[in-house]
């Protein structure tokens, strides 16, 4: 099996792509997004030390005893201290998920899984993936887009999009680019286009490691490769 990172910035474009890998090329896909609302969800150990980091006030006050997100939010996007505290809580938390997320895929069969990680490149984890799909978005055309979804001024969108690596930086660590800066259907057009690529590349791999000393090679090379830190030739 191979496993693929998904990543972009805040309101690029990634669950939109993620959405078209599921239902059009029926790819199983790992949504860190999804995972990291679960891991807090009422009566985890997560949430018992968000509350002790950052207080009671960060939960609803519905009686439902769940996280507050719009205020814990507020708090993590313009302290960065107070942003690695809870990714300090949480990230562990959704790897692990993760990890056996990508376990599942791998005993039902599945010859790709695709993991959608907004933090994919700061977390390093791209390291541990076959190839980084990025969904790429002009800075410009990124910041309409998410006051538009979250109805959010551009102060708050502007502190979420400084809270992770500038967009343009991740292009040095995508092997695959799509570029999101026009209609849906442009998007659908330029996915068709990298899948098409990928299937080809990951099919030769996936040869290879019908010939197990082959495959071990050719895994164990992208491994090293990657934790060597050295860049696979981006394919645009
Ligand atoms: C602060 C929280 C509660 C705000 O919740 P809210 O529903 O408003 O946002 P949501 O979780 O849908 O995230 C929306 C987007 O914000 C960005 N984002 C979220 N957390 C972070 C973070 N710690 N650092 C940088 N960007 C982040 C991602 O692009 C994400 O896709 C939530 O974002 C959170 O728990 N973040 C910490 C966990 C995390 O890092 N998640 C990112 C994927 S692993
Ligand atoms: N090509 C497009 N044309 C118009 N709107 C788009 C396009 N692509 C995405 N959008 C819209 O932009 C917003 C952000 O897209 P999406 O939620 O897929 O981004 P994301 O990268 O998953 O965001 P997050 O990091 O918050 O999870 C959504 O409202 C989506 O409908």
């Amino acid at each position: 099996m191979i496993v693929i990172g998904l990543t972009g910035g805040i309101a690029t474009g990634k669950s939109t792509v993620s959405s078209l890998l599921q239902t059009k090329y029926q790819m199983p896909v790992i949504d860190a997004d999804i995972l990291a609302r679960k891991v807090v969800e009422p009566g985890t150990s997560a949430l018992r030390r968000i509350v002790q980091t950052f207080g009671p006030e960060v939960l609803l006050t519905d009686g439902s005893g769940a996280l507050d997100r719009k205020k814990l939010g507020s708090i993590i996007f313009n302290d960065e201290k107070k942003r690695k505290q809870l990714n300090a809580i949480i990230h562990p938390a959704v790897r692990w998920a993760m990890f056996c997320g990508v376990v599942k895929c791998w005993l039902r069969g599945e010859s790709i899984c695709v993991l959608d990680v907004p933090l994919l490149i700061e977390s390093k984890i791209w390291r541990y993936v076959w190839g980084v799909i990025l969904v790429y978005t002009p800075p410009d055309i990124q910041i309409e887009r998410l006051m538009n979804r979250d109805q959010s001024s551009k102060e708050d969108a502007m502190s979420r999009i400084n809270s992770q690596l500038p967009i343009h930086e991740k292009l040095d660590y995508a092997n695959y680019v799509v570029v999101n800066d026009g209609t849906l259907k442009d998007l659908e057009e330029g996915l068709s286009s990298v899948v098409q690529r990928l299937r080809t590349e990951t099919g030769w791999t996936w040869r290879l490691t019908w010939f197990p000393p082959l495959g071990i090679l050719s895994a164990a090379s992208v491994l090293a490769y990657r934790l060597l830190w050295v860049k696979l030739p981006v394919q645009r």
